[in-house]
């Protein structure tokens, strides 16, 4: 095994360490001074000159900028390691990569090749490492040193498949939580470590047991890969996808802290530009919304407001003269338009074309033997197409629609539904009905996650939302406004006669393009990124992986999940079936064996319920144990009892955090009276629950997060409440670092027996 060297090394190694280290933060401030003063200078420079040379400028700026923000982002934990090696030299492993000015390298990225013997080495294959050492700090003091001394002569086989740095990962692991994922780039293990170097190109799969790295692993290989393919990925970002708006900010600061920011981090239902979707719905209206009937569905409402007249003929008025629209010619019409095969907004073009010339040939005909020259015929055509009674037929046969108004008025009309769900049974089509409510775009409004791909669907049956003429009238407001404020700002600095307002203006017209990969990808429904990671992915639906797959035409993909723990009644049973209809059997499988997050005695009790689930899975492996016994404990009234365990878990994590797990019926009053023991307790999956040292969640809601206790509420009911009750009993089970307790009071599920008594 990798030997520990004898006792602990002598004071004299960790000053040696700290005077190093001292040097590297000295290179670190110089760097930073460098890099501030060139961008002082860049924004100094003459703002005038020709287009090329401010463009030229910005782009300095920004890249100054960048390597700015990335050198403050690796001030904590800057350096974490060293490898000596048998050819006797020795390489500092850490954030990033660092050299003096004689370009002697001071220290390596975690990501280079040379590094990855940091996590990989182990005594069976030492990759030519003697000494692996793991330096921990504070703030910029070393407070440590780890020493492992890969020596095989000296390891029997058992030892060899031990875990590296076990004393800098054992550390890190039992830290309280903070409500914020951390990185681990500093004990990433071998198994890990693999993933995370996994070439980019095609899709792979990593499969693993709660607590077992997946978020972080797909994490530090959406860092690894930015950083290995630069030139492939910065310009098409990346793209990661959670299960939940709270567990991406769970995870939001990893990659800040790794030195990556031009990541863009979203929920399924925040992946529809312009709608973020957070409303509840009950589990089976979101299982209907993300089967794949919902395709033809959408199709359908799209095809349904494609409308003939209702009698033979539609008349409308247009300066005294009535001119009529038969059926047959706006049959002839929608049909023209369809076969154009573009989406619906655009063919619409085609069908306002073949109604006005059907209406300009009424008008010359009334003319009678009055020639009219070809002039006068494009003006009556002109005179046509802008007539409010001629919008007014159109917007009735073939309106402009939004994917939002398509849905809204699709999901308010019990009519509508059945005409374009002729398919489905009425108990379906009940589901799917809910009233019109205004939707307002971001902030709440009436959309559900599972409503996002059924947007994003329509979005691409229906082509860009806006209306041609709106938009032109939205881009002349806008040059108005920036006028004005140009103006406005002249006249403040005085500087009128010296810029004009128009050149000024253009100025902040420019400054829109500067904005980071990540925010015009996440502007864009259309953006195809250069890869997508996607966590919890057993969660998603069909409909969900539709989008996701939209969003990246080159399928270079990392999927991390857990097929164990899928909670969605629309999720996934099994990998292959979820991937074939997008890339057949063109995937790769990866596995993660070993659980990082809960103890073994937690994991006892957990088991039981994975092995009850499929008898055949072989159940991660824990790491550590915590010498604290899972208990549970019956009591009459539950919801007392709950809030009172939940005032004592606060007092027994100290600084950590507390979860409530507790089943949806029971949310209510649970969060009541915990909120009336724990005054700064949260209820629900909002923002706030991450920061709260005790929160009141159901399942769903802590999905993917962990605390250091853990009480679970009325298992029995949590296995009723869904199909899916035993994948929650075990992901409920799971979150916990530490602590576990179960309160119930009806008796406990045969599953639990083993806590009975505790
Ligand atoms: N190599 C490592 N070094 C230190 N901590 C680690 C390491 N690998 C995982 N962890 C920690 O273990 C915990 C679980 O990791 P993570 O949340 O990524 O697991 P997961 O597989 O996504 O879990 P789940 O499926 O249950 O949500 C986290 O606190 C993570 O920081």
């Amino acid at each position: 095994m990798a030997a520990e060297t004898p006792a602990q090394p002598a004071g004299s190694e960790l000053a040696r360490e700290q005077a190093y280290v001292a040097g590297l933060y000295a290179r670190l401030d110089e760097l930073r001074e460098r890099t501030a003063r060139a961008l002082d200078d860049v924004r100094r420079q003459d703002t005038s000159g020709t287009h090329q040379n401010r463009s030229e400028r910005d782009a300095f700026a920004s890249l100054h900028t960048d390597r700015l923000a990335q050198l403050w982002a690796v001030e904590n934990g800057l350096c974490f390691g060293r490898l000596d090696r048998v050819e006797g030299d020795r390489l500092y492993v850490g954030r990033l990569g660092l050299s003096d000015d004689a370009l002697d390298q001071l220290q390596v990225d975690w990501r280079t090749p040379a590094a990855q013997a940091f996590y990989r080495a182990t005594a069976a294959n030492p990759e030519g490492v003697v000494r692996r050492r793991h330096i921990s700090t504070r703030g910029r003091s070393v407070t440590g040193v780890d020493d492992e001394v890969l020596d095989l002569d000296s390891l029997s086989d058992e030892d060899r498949e031990t875990l590296n740095g076990e004393a800098a990962l054992l550390a890190a692991l039992s830290a309280s939580r903070t409500g914020r994922m951390g990185d681990i780039v500093a004990t990433i293990q071998a198994e890990q470590d693999r993933i995370i170097r996994d070439e980019l190109d095609g899709v792979l799969v990593v499969q693993g047991g709660p607590g077992t790295g997946k978020t972080a692993v797909a994490l530090h290989r959406a860092a690894y890969l930015l950083y290995t393919y630069r030139d492939r990925l910065a310009r098409r970002g990346v793209l990661v996808v959670g299960p939940s708006p709270a567990f991406v900010r769970y995870i939001e600061q990893v990659l800040p802290s790794l030195g990556e920011t031009d990541v863009l981090l979203s929920s399924v239902g925040e992946l529809y530009p312009g709608v973020t979707a957070v409303a509840d719905e009950a589990p089976e209206v979101a299982e209907l919304k993300g089967d794949l009937r919902m395709v033809e569905l959408v199709a359908a409402a799209v095809r349904e407001r494609q409308r003939l007249p209702r009698g033979k003929a539609l008349e409308l008025v247009v300066d005294r003269d009535t001119l009529r629209l038969d059926r047959q010619v706006v049959d002839r019409a929608r049909q023209k338009a369809r076969r154009s095969r573009r989406p619906h907004n655009a063919a619409r073009k085609v069908f306002v074309r073949e109604v006005v010339n059907e209406l300009t040939r009424q008008v010359v005909a009334a003319h009678g033997s009055r020639a009219l020259d070809a002039e006068d015929v494009a003006e009556i055509r002109a005179e046509l197409r802008a007539e409010p009674a001629v919008r007014d037929a159109v917007d009735q046969l073939w309106p402009h629609l939004t994917p939002e108004r398509l849905l809204g008025e699709l999901f308010a009309s019990p009519e509508a539904l059945a005409r374009a769900g002729r398919d489905l049974p009425e108990a379906e089509r009940k589901l799917l009905h809910r009233p019109l409510v205004p939707t307002p775009r971001r902030g709440p409004g009436p959309w559900t996650p599972a409503d996002v791909p059924l947007l994003d669907e329509a979005a691409e049956l229906l082509g860009s939302d806006t209306d041609p003429d709106e938009e032109e009238a939205l881009r002349a407001e806008q040059e108005r406004r920036e006028r004005a404020y140009a103006e406005e700002v002249l006249g403040v600095l005085g500087l009128e006669g010296m810029v004009s307002a128009e050149q000024l203006a253009g100025r902040y017209a420019q400054a829109q393009d500067y904005l980071t990969t990540a925010e015009r990808a996440a502007g864009d429904r259309e953006w195809a990124f250069g890869h997508v990671v996607v966590d919890e992915a057993q969660e998603l639906s069909p409909m969900a992986w539709r989008v996701v797959m939209r969003r990246c035409p080159t399928k270079s993909m990392t999927l991390v999940g857990d097929v164990a723990q899928t909670a969605a009644l629309a999720g996934a049973h099994s990998w292959g079936a979820v991937l074939a209809p997008h890339v057949q059997d063109r995937w790769r499988l990866a596995e993660l064996t070993v659980n990082y997050r809960t103890p073994l005695e937690v994991m006892d009790v957990a088991n039981a319920v994975l092995t009850e689930l499929d008898a055949d899975v072989t159940p991660a492996r824990a790491v550590r144990e915590s010498g604290i016994e899972p208990w549970a404990r019956q009591a009459g009234d539950v919801v007392a009892a709950v809030a009172q365990a939940a005032a004592e878990e606060r007092a027994a994590v100290g600084d950590g955090k507390v979860a409530v797990l507790a089943p949806r019926s029971l949310l209510d009053a649970i969060g009541t009276a915990v909120v009336a023991a724990v005054p700064d307790a949260s209820v629900g999956g909002g923002l706030t629950a991450l920061d709260a040292p005790v929160t009141v969640l159901s399942v769903q809601q802590s999905k993917g997060l962990e605390f250091d206790s853990v009480l679970v509420v009325e298992p029995q009911a949590l296995l009723e409440e869904t199909p899916r009750g035993l994948n929650d009993l075990y992901v409920a089970l799971t979150r916990t670092t530490r602590r576990l307790g179960v309160l119930h009071s009806r008796a406990l599920p045969p599953v639990l027996r083993g806590l009975a008594g505790r």
